[in-house]
């Protein structure tokens, strides 16, 4: 007897992979119907103390942690390809179509979703010097998944991508030009798949209150761990709190934001720091963290709820600077339908998100305090029914986003495979 065998369908799934310098998160989507399959992350990796923590989302089954030591990223990849395979999602599946990896700088170069070749590594090493917390990071990953699966194609989405639009007034910077564009020193911005997600879900949210999408300014909030600010019109972006690099902008976790150029000739020539040691100061001793010893927005809500004047000093410099941007945003866009939070703080923080607009209703602009304090995980309006511009939480995904990107680009090319693929 002979079993009838059809073509095997086409491979389906996407695997995401988000590597930050000691953590990486993933998650394994089914494109076919946009299921998530399995998500989680592994944290604290070079420390004896790494963990990972899975969600098996096909079976609904618990949450799994591990704890022990993860000595680099490779160690870090194989402990997730082992809980994936656990779950009989291993990284071996036919059935995964591509792997896509979020790429925080892509430079000038780098401005669609593409397929990895060699050429396009070399050139997200590059990068390094200007995403010195982000880069090496994205190239070990990509590294260990193509060691993993060298047959499958492995698609880097860019952080930049989105900011390439930004006209040429808010991307240069008002230095000699010869100088800038010797060594490609501009804005970039970053954050923008994001950016890009979440302006395009808020146009949805919006667009059921009658608003015609292709007239939606927004000013997007994204407040995470880094956290930038963006002025979007009709879906493409116009300016962004990041720079070179994503130093510059809001205060952050543990990165300063916008600071006087000066200040690093000041810390030089008086303190006789280095280079390397105000990039370090500016990128990880400083932000909140810097000003008061914690860099997660709950653990300073807490301290200031214990009368912590430094806490309360952070969370106000914090506010000051996000209620710069939304003002210097209003003013780009000259008409604004939202101001959208989005990200880890901008998500769960309430009172974060009451700080930055309070008594701004002269821009027409309020949140709802019972609305504002509801939680949930569906993007809403927190702004009272009369406001001129609405106020809105948006959850972000970067994680579809990147899935959708890469499963599009690897569906589209002739032959999946670094041959068929953009470059
Ligand atoms: N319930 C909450 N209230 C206030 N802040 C929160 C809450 N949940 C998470 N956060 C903040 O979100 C931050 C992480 O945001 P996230 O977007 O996950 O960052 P990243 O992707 O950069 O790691 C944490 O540092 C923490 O300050
Ligand atoms: C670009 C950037 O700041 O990313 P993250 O918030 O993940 O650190
Ligand atoms: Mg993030």
């Amino acid at each position: 007897m002979t079993t009838p065998t059809g073509p095997s369908p086409a491979p389906t799934r996407v695997l995401v992979l988000n590597s930050g310098s000691s953590s990486v998160k993933y998650q394994l989507i089914d494109m076919a119907d946009r299921a998530r399959l399995a998500a989680g992350l592994a944290e604290r990796i070079g420390e004896e103390t790494s963990a990972v923590s899975h969600q098996p989302l096909s079976t609904g089954g618990e949450k799994r942690e591990w704890q022990g030591e993860l000595a680099d990223h490779d160690a870090a990849l194989a402990a997730i390809a082992q809980e994936l395979a656990a779950d009989g999602l291993g990284l071996d599946s036919p059935e995964l179509a591509a792997i896509g990896h979020r790429v925080v700088h892509g430079g000038l170069k780098l401005t669609e979703p593409t397929v990895i070749d060699d050429a396009v590594l070399a050139e997200i090493e590059r990068l390094v010097p200007v995403a010195p917390l982000h880069n090496p990071a994205n190239v070990t990953g990509i590294r260990t998944a193509q060691r993993l699966r060298p047959d499958l194609p492995q698609v880097a989405v860019f952080d930049t991508a989105f900011h390439s639009s930004m006209p040429e007034h808010a991307a240069r910077y008002a230095i000699d030009v010869e100088t800038a564009d010797a060594h490609r020193v501009r804005r970039y911005g970053f954050h923008g798949t994001s950016h890009a997600y979440v302006s395009r879900k808020a146009a949805e949210l919006l667009g059921r209150d009658g608003k015609d999408a292709a007239d939606i300014n927004l000013i997007v909030l994204h407040l995470g761990n880094g956290a930038s600010a963006s002025a979007v019109r009709a879906g493409r972006c116009e300016d962004t709190s990041m720079g070179l690099t994503p130093l510059e902008g809001l205060v952050m976790g543990t990165r300063s934001g916008d600071i006087d150029p000066a200040v690093v000739f000041h810390l030089g020539r008086v303190a006789g720091m280095s280079a390397d040691e105000v990039d370090d100061l500016l990128n990880k001793r400083s932000g909140l963290l810097g000003l008061c010893g914690a860099n997660d927005m709950r653990e300073i809500r807490r301290r200031m709820d214990a009368g912590d004047a430094a806490a309360r000093l952070a969370f106000d410099i914090y506010i000051h600077r996000l209620r710069k941007y939304i003002g210097a945003y209003y003013a780009v866009l000259g008409r604004v339908d939202a101001v959208v939070f989005t990200a880890g703080v901008g998500e769960n923080a309430a009172p974060v998100r009451e700080a930055a607009v309070a008594g701004l209703e002269e821009l027409g602009l309020a949140v709802d305090g019972d609305l504002n304090a509801a939680g949930g995980k569906e993007a809403r309006l927190i702004s009272p029914a009369s406001a001129r511009v609405k106020v809105a939480v948006v959850p972000t995904d970067e994680e579809l986003e990147i899935a959708e990107q890469s499963y599009a680009l690897v569906t589209a090319s002739p032959g999946p495979g670094p041959e068929g693929g953009a470059g």
